[in-house]
C-alpha cells in the first residue's frame, strides 16, 4: 500500500481563490483593498524568495502589498520605529516581519511591538494567548495550513492520537493548541523526548517540525498515519546537486503512512495561502 499524497499546492490554490472572493467583497463594501506590509531585514536568499512570493500572492488575491527592505545592520530602534509607523497607518491591515532576524535584533521585542490586530503572522503574545485559551485570534500560518490539510484528510479529529514533533512558538506550540481545540489527544515531542520512535508508533497524526533532514523514519510510523512534514531542509544529494527534503524520510514513510505531505509542495504553499487568509481576516475585523 502507498500513502495518499496530500497536494498542498492544490489546497493552497483553492484557499487563495476563496480569499480573492473575500477581497472583492470587502473592496465593494469598504472601497479599499486590504493592505499587507512585509518587512525584510537583510538579504538572506531564502527569506528574500519567501518575501517576493508573498508579494506576488498578495497582489494576485487583489490586495495591496508593500515591501520594506532594510539593511542587515539596521538598528533595532529603526526597525521598531518602522513597526510603529505601520501600526499607525490606516491603509495597512496586516504587518509581517520576516524571520529570522539578524542576531543583534531581539525578535521577541519586535513582535511584541506589533499591533495585535495587524499581526497576520499570529506571533504576538496576545494572539498566542488567545489561541491557547480558545478565543478568536490571528493564528500562525504554517500550523493553520497544517490543520486544514489534516482535517481534509481525516475529517473529525476528536479523540485522535496526535504527535507534534517540535515545540517552537511558530509551529509546534500553536499546532498543539489547534489540535487540542479539535479534541485530539496531543503529545508534544522535542529534543529531550525519550523514545521518540515509541511516540510516533502510537500516533494517528504526526506533525514533524524539527528542522532535521529525514529524522522521522518510516518504520516508526503507525500504519495508515497522517504525516504532515513541516521541514524544509536544503541538502546536497549524492549527485552533488542541492535539493529540499523534509523532517520525515519520505521514501520509507510512503509505503507505511495513510496520507503524507511531500516536500516541496505540501505544507509550504499553505503557509503563504494562510497569510492571505489572515490578512483578509484582519482587514474584516478592522472594517
Ligand atoms: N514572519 C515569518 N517568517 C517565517 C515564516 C512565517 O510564517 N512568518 N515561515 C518560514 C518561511 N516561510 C514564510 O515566511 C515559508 C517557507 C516555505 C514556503 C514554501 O512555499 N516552500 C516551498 C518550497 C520553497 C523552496 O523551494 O524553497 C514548499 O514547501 O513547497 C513558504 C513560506 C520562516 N520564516
Amino acid at each position: 500500500m502507498s500513502a495518499i499524497l496530500i497536494d498542498g499546492k492544490a489546497r493552497a490554490a483553492r484557499l487563495r481563490a476563496e480569499v480573492a472572493l473575500g477581497v472583492a467583497e470587502i473592496v465593494s463594501v469598504r472601497g479599499r483593498a486590504p493592505g499587507l506590509a512585509v518587512v525584510l531585514v537583510g538579504e538572506d536568499p531564502a527569506s528574500s524568495v519567501y518575501v517576493r512570493n508573498k508579494g506576488v500572492a498578495t497582489r494576485e488575491a487583489g490586495m495591496v502589498s508593500v515591501e520594506h527592505k532594510l539593511p542587515a545592520d539596521v538598528g533595532e530602534d529603526a526597525l521598531l520605529a518602522l513597526v510603529a509607523t505601520l501600526n499607525a497607518d490606516d491603509a495597512v491591515d496586516g504587518i509581517l516581519v520576516q524571520l529570522p532576524l539578524p542576531r543583534h535584533i531581539d525578535a521577541d521585542k519586535v513582535i511584541a511591538a506589533l499591533d495585535p490586530a495587524k499581526d497576520v503572522d499570529g506571533f504576538h503574545p496576545v494572539n498566542a494567548g488567545r489561541l491557547m485559551i480558545g478565543q478568536p485570534a490571528l493564528v500562525p500560518c504554517t500550523p493553520k495550513g497544517c490543520l486544514m490539510l489534516i482535517e481534509e484528510a481525516l475529517g473529525d479529529l476528536s479523540g485522535r492520537e496526535a504527535l507534534v514533533i517540535g515545540r517552537s512558538s511558530i509551529v509546534g506550540k500553536p499546532m498543539a493548541a489547534l489540535l487540542t481545540a479539535k479534541s485530539a489527544t496531543v503529545t508534544v515531542a522535542h529534543s529531550r523526548t525519550r523514545d521518540l520512535a515509541g511516540h510516533v508508533a502510537r500516533a494517528e497524526i504526526v506533525v514533524a517540525a524539527v528542522g532535521i533532514p529525514a529524522m522521522v523514519q518510516g518504520e516508526w510510523l503507525r500504519p495508515g498515519a497522517c504525516v504532515i512534514d513541516v521541514g524544509i531542509n536544503r541538502v546536497v544529494g549524492a549527485d552533488g546537486k542541492g535539493r529540499l527534503v523534509g523532517d520525515v524520510d519520505f521514501a520509507s514513510a510512503l509505503p507505511r503512512a495513510g496520507w503524507i505531505t511531500p516536500v516541496p509542495g505540501g505544507v509550504g504553499p499553505m503557509t503563504i495561502a494562510c497569510l492571505l487568509a489572515n490578512t483578509l481576516q484582519a482587514a474584516r475585523a478592522r472594517a
